[in-house]
């Protein structure tokens, strides 16, 4: 699908890494070095602005080397854009590390995947239909 974007910074267009890969990576688009403290959260500017399809979101999930490396994660994973935003995409990153951690710009600090959606009209019923596991939940049939 096409997809309109205005880059306001000065990184490249987010790219997928291989032909299969589901995530675009974004990068950071900042003035100067962000620094992130342990437990700190800040928001993140990436200079990119889109135009999503009607039925159509993007997601902002953590990158899994930054998460397992340094404990940089997103704080709203999966964070939403609505395919209605029109403003610039910026990214609630939190530092979960006991040390602090700089943001350069133009680092890849998460990665962004566009996913479709339904769109639900609620039937308000006074019973739902049964199934064996009813209201079960939250590890109800034991640990294993
Ligand atoms: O990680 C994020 C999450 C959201 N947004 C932008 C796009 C999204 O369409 C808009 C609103 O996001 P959301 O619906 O999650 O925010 P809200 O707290 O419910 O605010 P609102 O009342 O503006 O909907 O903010 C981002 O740039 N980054």
């Amino acid at each position: 699908m096409i997809i309109k974007i205005v880059n306001e910074s000065n990184n490249p267009l987010p790219e997928y890494s291989t032909e299969m890969s589901a995530g675009m990576d974004l990068r950071a688009y900042l003035e100067e070095p962000v620094a992130l403290k342990p437990m700190e959260r800040k928001l993140i500017p990436t200079g990119l602005y889109i135009e999503l399809p009607k039925g159509f979101e993007a997601q902002i999930r953590p990158r899994s080397g930054l998460a397992i490396k340094k404990g940089i994660t997103v704080l709203n994973s999966p964070g939403t854009i609505d395919a209605d935003y029109r403003g610039e995409i910026r990214v609630i990153v939190i530092n979960l590390s006991q040390e602090e951690f700089i943001i350069e710009s133009g680092e890849r600090i998460c990665q962004m995947v566009v996913a479709s959606h339904e769109t639900v009209e609620w039937k308000p019923v006074e019973v739902l239909s049964e199934t064996q596991r009813g209201a079960g939940g939250f590890g109800h049939t034991g640990k294993n």
